[in-house]
């Protein structure tokens, strides 16, 4: 396991590029046949990926002693979203069938966790978030039309993308975990710009869709003191609550997103003017 301790914004504006890169990126998300796992204690959000290919992924008891708990969601809950073939998925007995692009949600207590692809030739691609909780909320799957569907840019500022909400207030409860996904437009390239901060809360961006010739400028810092950290191809990167997270990409692009923190009020949002970003 990976662990990446909190960071102080003074601190972090000293970093170079690789200091930068070690703290925040999270440079190889699947590995066939495992799942990764990065434990950050930013709000304690673990996030990695799932990807069975010919055999059954489990998440079991070999955690536990990392989490000082008997097993992973013992005091967790999990939201997963699948980028790639259909997977099987079996939680203390239930299976349950995820297909691209549909989510799973795994309420807190969930002892057994296996993963399974349906077809080896087109493996399941599992991105996971998972926070610290305190009750257990119904695990259930969360298909395209369970999500809530926000169009928001325009062509004339690059940035004409849709925002599916998956794990949000309106969809599903949940203890503090809220997650999407973003897709731009051909043409588009801009995330999140006009740009915001959410002091309340601590994101995740999980950048993918792109092929070996796209690459993404993930903008971090504070608003005055911006850096940026340059995404490949199913990387994710961490964003602290006194960060800005936005991007803008050498094409167009998709990108998971996922929040725990105080709320899971979505536009709780700290807008920052144009004017005012340095
Ligand atoms: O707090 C909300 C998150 O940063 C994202 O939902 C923003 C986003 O997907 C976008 O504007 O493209
Ligand atoms: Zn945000």
């Amino acid at each position: 396991m990976d662990v990446r301790q909190s960071i102080h914004s003074d601190h972090a504006k000293t970093l170079d590029t690789t200091g930068i890169r070690k703290e925040f990126l999270v440079e190889k998300i699947f590995e066939a046949d495992k799942y990764t796992m990065v434990y950050s204690h930013i709000d304690r959000i673990v996030i990695g990926g799932i990807m069975p290919v010919k055999n059954t992924v489990t998440i079991g008891a070999e955690v536990g002693k990392q989490f000082g708990v008997n097993y992973f969601l013992e005091r967790r809950e999990l939201g997963l979203i699948n980028i790639g073939g259909d997977a099987t998925i079996i939680v203390d007995g239930t299976t349950y069938t995820v297909k691209n692009e549909e989510a799973l949600y795994i309420g807190k207590g969930a002892k057994s966790l296996e993963f399974k692809s349906v077809d080896s030739s087109k493996p399941a691609k599992l991105y996971y978030n998972s926070a610290p909780a305190h009750h257990t909320y119904p695990t259930r799957t969360i298909t395209k039309n369970d999500t809530v569907a926000q169009p928001l840019g325009s062509l004339e500022t690059c940035n004409k993308r849709t925002i599916r909400k998956y794990l949000v207030p309106d969809v599903l409860e949940t203890c503090q975990l809220s997650m999407g996904m973003t897709r731009l437009e051909e043409g588009s390239n801009w995330n999140s710009m006009p740009t915001h901060t959410h002091e309340r809360r601590m994101e995740v961006y999980f950048y993918f869709d792109m092929d070996d010739e796209t690459i993404v400028f993930h903008m971090m810092g504070k608003p005055q003191e911006t850096r940026h950290v340059v995404m490949h191809n199913e990387q994710a990167v961490i964003s602290p609550s006194w960060s800005i997270h936005s991007g803008v990409g050498t094409k167009r692009y998709t990108f998971i997103w996922g929040m725990i923190g105080e709320n899971l009020t979505f536009d709780d949002m700290d807008h920052i003017a144009m004017k005012d970003i340095r």
